[in-house]
C-alpha cells in the first residue's frame, strides 16, 4: 500500500514564550506530513523536533523528508534509524491513523498537568486553569535565584487549594545543595508531587543518592528523553518517575512494547507540539496508561487557530 505523501516546515510563535534553564523558546519549529491514500482519505503526522532533549534537529528531518519521493509506504518506518526519533514517531502515527482511525479524545480536565509561567506570574496564573478543572500544575525552577523561588514557592503553597499537586522543573540547573534545599521543603508537605531533573543528566549517580535520601518522587525528563537512555536509567536501577515526551521518544510502536512489560512510574510530556502530534501522543497515552496527570495539559500554545493556520500552510506554498 503507497501514499501519496507531501510535507510542510513550520515556524509557530508561541502565545507565551517558555522561560526554563535552558532559555528563552520564542518559536515551535516542525514538520507537518500529509498522507493520502488511493481513497482521497488524508492521515496527518507531526515532526517536532527538540534537539536540547536529544532529538534530531529540525534541519535533519527535512534532510529526510526530502530524500522521500512523492509516493510512500510504511516499509519505510523499517529503515528510520533511531537517531531519528521525531520522525520515527510522525511516520508511524500517521501510517497508523489509516490502519487504526482513532476517535477523537476528550479527557477532563484534572486529567492533565498545567504549565504554570515561571516566577512570581505563577501566583495568578494557577486559579483560571482550577476554576476549569486544573488539579495539577507545572513550575518551572532554577530560572531565578533559589531564595527568590524558595519564597515564592512558599506563597504559591498558601495560595493552592487542598489536593492541588505541583510539579517543580529545574530542567538541570539546580546545583546538588540547591536540590536538597528543595528536598529539604519536600520533606514537610504533600504539595509537591515530584522534583524534575533537578541535576544534568550527568549526575546520575547524584540523583540516585537523593532519591534514596528524600522522600519527595525526582522525576528524570532529559536524562531518559531517548528511548536508548530510558532503558539505560531503568537497568542501572531508576525506579522514580520517568517523564517521556512522546513526539521525541521514536516509534510508538517499541514504547507500547517496553511500557507493556516494564513497570515504569510514568508521566507522558507535551514538547510544545500543535495539535496533530499531541492528538497522537494522548491517543498512545490512552494505550500505555500511566496513572499521573498528563504533560498536555496547556492547549494554547500558539497565537493562531489550528484550522486556519494548518489551511493556511498548505495553501502558502
Ligand atoms: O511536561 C509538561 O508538563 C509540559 C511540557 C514541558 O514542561 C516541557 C516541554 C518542552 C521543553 C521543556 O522546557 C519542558 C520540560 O522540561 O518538561
Ligand atoms: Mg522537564
Amino acid at each position: 500500500m503507497s501514499y501519496c505523501f507531501t510535507f510542510r516546515v513550520y515556524q509557530r510563535p508561541f502565545l507565551h514564550p517558555l522561560h526554563t534553564h535552558h532559555g528563552l523558546w520564542k518559536v515551535r519549529e516542525g514538520i507537518i506530513l500529509r498522507l493520502e491514500n488511493s481513497q482521497q482519505e488524508v492521515a496527518w503526522g507531526e515532526i517536532a523536533p527538540l534537539p536540547d532533549f536529544g532529538s534530531e534537529t529540525l534541519e535533519d528531518a527535512i534532510a529526510f523528508c526530502q530524500s522521500l519521493g512523492p509516493q510512500i509506504s510504511p516499509t519505510l518506518l523499517s529503515s528510520l534509524p533511531d537517531s531519528l526519533p521525531a520522525c520515527q514517531f510522525a511516520f508511524e502515527s500517521a501510517f497508523h491513523q489509516f490502519l487504526t482511525p482513532s476517535p477523537p479524545l476528550s479527557l477532563p480536565p484534572s486529567r492533565f498537568a498545567y504549565l504554570l509561567p515561571s516566577g512570581k506570574p505563577a501566583l495568578t496564573a494557577w486559579y483560571p486553569l482550577w476554576q476549569q478543572g486544573g488539579r495539577t500544575f507545572k513550575w518551572k525552577i532554577g530560572v531565578l535565584p533559589l531564595h527568590q523561588e524558595l519564597d515564592l514557592f512558599q506563597q504559591l503553597d498558601t495560595l493552592l487549594p487542598e489536593g492541588v499537586q505541583l510539579r517543580l522543573d529545574a530542567n538541570g540547573g539546580l546545583t546538588p545543595d540547591q536540590t536538597r534545599e528543595w528536598l529539604k521543603i519536600g520533606e514537610n508537605t504533600s504539595r509537591i508531587e515530584f522534583l524534575e531533573q533537578p541535576l544534568p543528566p550527568a549526575e546520575f549517580p547524584t540523583l540516585c543518592t537523593l532519591q534514596d535520601q528524600f522522600k519527595t518522587p525526582l522525576a528524570l525528563d532529559e536524562s531518559v528523553s531517548r528511548l536508548n537512555d530510558l532503558k539505560t536509567c531503568y537497568n542501572q536501577g531508576w525506579r522514580g518517575v520517568f517523564v517521556l515526551k512522546v513526539a521525541i521518544a521514536g516509534s510508538p510502536q517499541k514504547l507500547r512494547q517496553f511500557c507493556q512489560t516494564h513497570p515504569l512510574d510514568l508521566v507522558l510530556s507535551s514538547v510544545l507540539e500543535t495539535p496533530i502530534a499531541r492528538t497522537a501522543a494522548l491517543h498512545l497515552a490512552q494505550e500505555i496508561a500511566p496513572q499521573r496527570a498528563l504533560g498536555f495539559g496547556t492547549t494554547q500554545w500558539f497565537k493562531t487557530v489550528q484550522k486556519t493556520w494548518l489551511n493556511d500552510l498548505w495553501t502558502a506554498s
